[in-house]
């Protein structure tokens, strides 16, 4: 992604196609083009100036908690998604979260019911809305700042563009400054006020004719499928022939490694074991994590990606993409170039279409050796009633589903 100054005209440019943020300029966070040297809160509230019944909804509506752990109400949340969430901008793709994600998504340790928010209609039960919170402490420069991670916002395609949104986001905030929390980070793939990094996504093909037919990628001129198919082939072996899937007695050690390496990052979380065995367990279907050990057992290297596949919206012969996420990769005794080649082969093997990676951590080493392909997806990382100065993404060291 191009430099800071490159960034700022970006989000100047951005802010003159909105200059009025109806709902976002009356919130605690910096305007778009705001150059901000300091960083910590912006307001601060306490529980006496928290509204303690729950935000007025029009009257068709009512405010749900969506319980995960039934599996109709995972359903419903499932389905809402499945339909109505993130699309690409030519629509051709939308994100097809599975219900078992969704419960590993909302579950971490310390997880609150009440930050699952649904609107459902109340004649018919319809789910038409959502939005969700989970804890983490995330560092910022030199501060850990208890916060919450905001992902799954959803108003369904009908009820576009009526300002509920704003409602979900003021009810989750309100629920959550109940609990003594005051700031929140969160990704999107819009520009709003006001982005504490620009990143951009990078995607390696493992089947390039599959995301040729469904138009993800395209056949460059002179290039023939075959010699396509050949360009990426994967590795037949492991670089790290002891790589193997990550175990319950390697969290320790693994929590450790993983925390030290993060602190070198201007933004990133900070993990307890608990937490970090809810996040990277391996999960079929969900997460994939492999470790090599020392002699002393003690882990000195991790790749970790999830699984995030797509719908693939009116194409007759694909119904789905299957997509890897990177997550987080820690090299000590290989280098991150050797340990995603052998992410990649893994992920080729458990039969995913791309492996897509962000250009954050130091993830640009490898991009041009290993073949990814930069992409047109944006994402931008943002910070609620917290300020600091814009990011680099290679400073960057969180990552949202
Ligand atoms: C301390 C705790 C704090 C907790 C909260 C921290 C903040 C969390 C913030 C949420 C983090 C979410 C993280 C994720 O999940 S990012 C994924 C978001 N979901 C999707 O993109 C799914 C498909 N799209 C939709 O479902 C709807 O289009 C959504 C629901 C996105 C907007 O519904 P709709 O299209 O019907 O619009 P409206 O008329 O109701 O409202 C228009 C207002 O909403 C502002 N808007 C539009 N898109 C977003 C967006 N992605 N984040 C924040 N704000 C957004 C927009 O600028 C405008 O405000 P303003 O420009 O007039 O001011
Ligand atoms: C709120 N949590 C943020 C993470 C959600 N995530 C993963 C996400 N947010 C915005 C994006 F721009 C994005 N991109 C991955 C890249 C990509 O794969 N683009 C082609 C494509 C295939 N399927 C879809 C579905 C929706 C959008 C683009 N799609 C672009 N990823």
């Amino acid at each position: 992604m191009a430099d800071n100054k490159q960034i700022v005209e970006l989000l100047k440019k951005a802010s003159k196609e909105t200059p009025t943020h109806a709902f976002w300029d009356t919130q605690p966070v910096p305007k778009i083009a705001d150059e901000v040297e300091q960083s910590g809160p912006i307001e601060f509230k306490t529980l006496d100036d928290v509204r303690k019944d729950p935000l007025g909804l029009p009257g068709l509506f009512e405010w749900v908690e969506i319980d995960v752990n039934s599996q109709t109400e995972l359903q419903d949340l499932y389905t809402l998604l499945n339909e109505n969430y993130v699309e690409d901008d030519d629509n051709m793709f939308r994100f097809d979260y599975s219900p078992s994600f969704l419960k590993w998504a909302l579950q971490p340790p310390h997880y609150y019911k009440e930050w699952h928010i649904g609107v459902r209609v109340k004649e018919t039960k319809k789910l038409v809305g959502f939005i969700s919170a989970i804890p983490a402490d995330v560092r910022v420069e030199d501060k850990v700042v208890k916060m919450v991670e905001i992902n799954f916002l959803c108003v369904h395609k009908k009820l576009r563009e009526k300002r509920l949104a704003p409602v979900l986001i003021k009810e989750i905030t309100r629920r959550v400054n109940l609990k003594d929390i005051w700031q929140a980070s969160y990704t999107a793939g819009v520009v709003l006020p006001r982005p504490v990094a620009v990143c951009r996504y990078w995607h390696r093909s493992l089947n390039p004719k599959k995301l040729i037919e469904v138009g993800f990628s395209s056949l460059p001129p002179k290039m023939t499928m075959s010699l396509m198919i050949k360009y990426y082939r994967v590795a037949e072996q492991l670089k790290n022939a002891t790589m193997r899937k990550l175990e319950k007695k390697d969290c320790e050690s693994a929590t450790a490694l993983l925390n030290q390496y993060l602190s070198k990052y201007r933004v990133a979380p900070t993990f307890t074991t608990e937490e970090f065995w809810h996040w990277f367990e391996p999960r079929e279907n969900v997460m994939t994590c492999y470790v090599k050990v020392d002699s002393d057992n003690k882990v000195t290297d991790i790749f970790s990606y999830y699984n995030l596949p797509s719908s693939i919206i009116g194409n007759q012969k694909h119904k789905t993409l299957k997509a890897a996420f990177s997550f987080y990769n820690v090299a000590t005794t290989t280098t991150i170039k050797e340990l995603i080649d052998d992410a990649l082969l893994v992920a080729k093997k458990e039969e995913f279409d791309v492996y897509n990676c962000l250009d954050i951590f130091e993830n640009d080493k490898f991009f041009k050796d290993l073949k990814f392909a930069v992409g047109d997806g944006n994402l931008q990382y943002y910070l609620y009633n917290y300020s600091t100065p814009l990011k680099h993404s290679s400073e960057i060291g969180l990552v949202l589903l």
